[in-house]
């Protein structure tokens, strides 16, 4: 019995299984799911959830902004027996917005300052009184939840430095959204004083294993005025306000980068009073700015961002002009990069294209032909992405703007490019633009190229020139302001940078494309703005009917047809011509506006033997200024299938070599030419006409305030003038042979001399 009753059993429960298999197995894997499903729930319960939270902490506030740091600050201390850990938050690398300045309600600006002979304490009271001010006008804001409160002062002989700089000091319980800002007042020492110790407790800080790096990023910010004595300590390499200095390079690491306002310098001697007035109202418009937005966000102080530079003594890696390609953009990414040309192709329902040379003419509008036009570059195009990568900012629909790395260097006091040597165009004034990204060269050496549009005619939307001119400025102005946070930059350049002097027309694209350009120079004049403007040779209607700029460039990329065809790989069919009536227009405007032929050479291409070529063509058009500049090698795929290889970048002598030919053709020829000028670092040199060689001297640089006032006038009475009406005297260090390096900025050589420009 037994034994038969097991195997019927088992027949049973297998009969069993077999009717309800499907139904077990279905609610199984149900059960399993959601099992899963509950699992990969994020833990943080929404407020109106049923279900009651796993752990909540004790009496915990209701959390809405940033629960996870809130949890974290509650979380019970882990009591050890080792050292002390001192944790700040981990700074904000991308940035500089990281949690705690989301919630900034209020900045307290704090002074701190050494002094031991007085005078910086009585400038610490200057400063503290003009804080008062702005803590008053600042907190008047309909928002009353923020604001500036009254600044606190301390002289740091007596405070306890662990108060201070081991960590922040936390927000009062009543007013958690406040955020402190140290403003650091030091004078320097080449003696052993409080300041050394100072320094060293910042040193051991930052180098103490048991504490966090950026043990102060609980900070808001900070920034640093230092006081010195330039009569006895001439430069920076000499110890002028060198414990400052050392004093900003600690506080950037500590407080993870949060460099509010440059580091501002004055001279005991001289200047430091209104030195620190100005640093004071640059630094009272900075904490302002924080609160309106929240801190050091984008776009804000210190932000830094993709310009913070990791070394203070970062070295720079290109020329940055319009030809040249920064070094970190040299890597192309190939294959999200498309042609607005080609894009415009085959699309049946893009407007007929119009030759734009006839656009803008007098009589000619463009808002008839352009209002069902196509956006030459929509925001949501490969193109955008491309260009906004590069650093560019897109301004309306076919407009840009771009820091060059010149600007930077300026900032930092590490030179100009070589503008300044040849035209005093101070670098951190300058804004480089164009109205135009659209082109209709593909240039080899153009590193630009596969990225900007390219086109024979104006198929696209036209934007207003003012919409143009405003929306360059902000960009400009807010990229300037990027740079607050960047080691080095000094406080007098970046307040001077808040005030565009100059534009360069020049950055990519053809500017004279676009349909308004007049309009638009005319609103960069009217703001004393001046306008350095480099077509392409390609334009002679838009040439011709172009008004006065400060200054006129044609690219002269080969001296015959068929290297111009091979180096500038034109649209046009009819190139040559073009190119050759440009020419003949130069040499009627010669005597109203600066004219210049900007040279590129690319060794193999545009060099050997072509220096009588070059003579024909300074010949016929006369030009005021010859630049002559060796190619930079860009490494794009553009170039290298161009067949452009490092081989083609001339060498600075082989540069130098090639001008002394061509002057001495030139001057074969009973043509008036000498050279005039040098930046070796640009590896660029400047022929220019006798008209500009005055009482033995060369005046290549420009009268700036002459001009606009020339301007003014013939505007308002019709008198006209010609370039030699504001022409300046060229600075001897800029003089051929000296190197065109100004003494007063501080030379940084490059480490790496492996470098392509090399
Ligand atoms: C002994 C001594 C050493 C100094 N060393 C430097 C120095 O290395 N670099 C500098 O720029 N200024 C130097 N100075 C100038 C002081 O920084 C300057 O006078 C400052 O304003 C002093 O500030 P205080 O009056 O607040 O102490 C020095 C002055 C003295 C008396
Ligand atoms: S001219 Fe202006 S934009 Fe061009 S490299 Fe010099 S500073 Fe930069």
């Amino acid at each position: 019995m037994a034994d038969a009753s097991v195997p019927t059993a088992a027949q049973g429960l297998l009969s069993v299984w077999h009717t309800y298999r499907i139904p077990v197995l279905f609610l199984s894997a149900v059960i399993l799911a959601v099992h899963a499903s509950r699992k990969s729930q994020p833990r943080l319960k929404t407020p109106d959830s049923s279900s009651v939270p796993s752990s909540p902490p004790p009496s915990s506030p209701v959390i809405t902004e940033k629960p996870v740091e809130k949890r974290i600050e509650k979380k019970p201390a882990v009591k050890t027996n080792g050292p002390k850990r001192v944790q700040g938050k981990k700074p904000a690398r991308s940035s500089g917005a990281g949690q705690a300045v989301e919630s900034l309600t209020c900045i307290q600006p704090i002074i701190f300052y050494a002094s031991l002979t007085g005078s910086t304490e009585r400038y610490a009271q200057i400063l503290l009184e003009d804080l008062r001010a702005a803590a008053q006008t600042l907190s008047d804001g309909e928002d009353s939840d923020r604001g500036l409160l009254a600044p606190q002062i301390h002289d740091l002989a007596y405070v306890d430095f662990d108060d201070y700089f081991t960590s922040a000091p936390k927000p009062p319980a009543t007013a958690p959204g406040t955020r402190y800002v140290y403003c650091l007042l030091l004078p320097s020492y080449n003696i052993d004083t409080v300041i050394n110790t100072f320094l060293s407790h910042l040193d051991e800080t930052h180098n103490d294993f048991r504490i966090d790096t950026g043990s102060l990023s609980t900070l808001a910010g900070y920034t640093v005025f230092g006081f010195g004595d330039k009569e006895n300590w001439p430069t920076e390499e000499e110890g002028f306000c060198s414990q400052a200095t050392e004093l900003d390079r600690w506080m950037a690491k500590l407080s993870g980068r949060k460099r509010a306002y440059p580091l501002g310098f004055g001279d005991v001697k001289s200047d430091a009073h209104d030195a620190l007035r100005e640093w004071s109202a640059g630094l009272q418009q900075t904490l302002g700015e924080m609160l309106k937005y929240g801190g050091l966000g984008e776009g804000i102080p210190g932000s830094g961002d993709a310009l913070e530079s990791d070394e203070e003594g970062e070295e720079e890696d290109d020329d940055g002009d319009e030809n040249e390609a920064p070094a970190k953009n040299r890597k192309r990414n190939k294959g999200t990069v498309v042609d607005v040309e080609d894009i415009q192709m085959g699309d049946s329902s893009s407007p007929l294209p119009i030759d734009f040379t006839t656009v803008g003419q007098s009589g000619v509008t463009t808002t008839t032909t352009t209002a069902t036009a196509k956006e030459m570059v929509p925001k949501t195009s490969p193109t955008y992405a491309a260009l906004t990568k590069q650093g560019y900012t897109i301004v309306g629909s076919h407009s840009g703007v771009k820091i060059c790395r010149w600007t930077k260097s300026a900032l930092r006091g590490r030179g100009s490019c070589y503008k300044y040597s040849f035209y005093g165009i101070r670098s951190h004034l300058c804004m480089e633009a164009t109205p135009s990204l659209s082109c209709s060269n593909k240039c080899i050496f153009c590193w630009r190229h596969g990225t900007n549009p390219v086109g024979t005619t104006w198929r696209w939307q036209v934007d207003s020139p003012e919409l143009i001119f405003d929306g360059i400025k902000e960009g400009h102005y807010k990229k300037i302001k990027m740079m607050r946070g960047i080691p080095g930059v000094r406080a007098e350049r970046f307040a001077e940078a808040l005030r565009i002097r100059h534009c360069a027309l020049s950055l990519v694209g053809e500017p004279i494309f676009y349909p308004h350009i007049n309009r638009f120079l005319d609103l960069l004049h009217g703001d004393r703005i001046s306008s350095f403007l480099v077509c392409n040779a390609q334009h002679p209607d838009q040439l011709q009917t172009l008004q006065r700029v400060t200054q006129l460039y044609v690219s002269i990329d080969a001296s015959n047809r068929e290297a111009l065809r091979r180096i500038d790989r034109p649209l046009h069919r009819d190139f040559w011509e073009r190119f050759q009536r440009c020419l003949d227009i130069l040499r009627e405007k010669r005597h109203v506006q600066r004219t210049v032929f900007r040279l590129t050479l690319v060794k193999g291409f545009n060099v050997d033997e072509e220096v009588s070529g070059y003579a024909d063509l300074v010949e016929k058009a006369l030009p005021c200024f010859v630049e002559i500049k060796g190619v930079t090698y860009c490494g794009t795929s553009t170039s290298a299938g161009a067949g452009l290889t490092m081989q083609n970048v001339p060498f600075y002598e082989e540069v130098a070599q090639f001008v002394e030919a061509l002057h001495a053709e030139l001057q074969r020829r009973g043509l008036g030419y000498g050279i005039a000028a040098e930046h070796a670092h640009s590896c660029c040199v400047l022929l220019a006409s006798d008209r500009f060689h005055v009482d033995g001297k060369w005046h290549t640089r420009i009268n700036y305030d002459r001009f606009f006032d020339l301007l003014e006038r013939e505007k308002s009475l019709g008198t006209p003038f010609t370039p030699e009406d504001y022409m300046r005297e060229t600075e001897e260090w800029a003089y051929w042979g000296k190197g065109g390096f100004d003494p007063n900025d501080e030379r940084v050589y490059r480490k790496k001399k492996a470098k392509a420009e090399q």
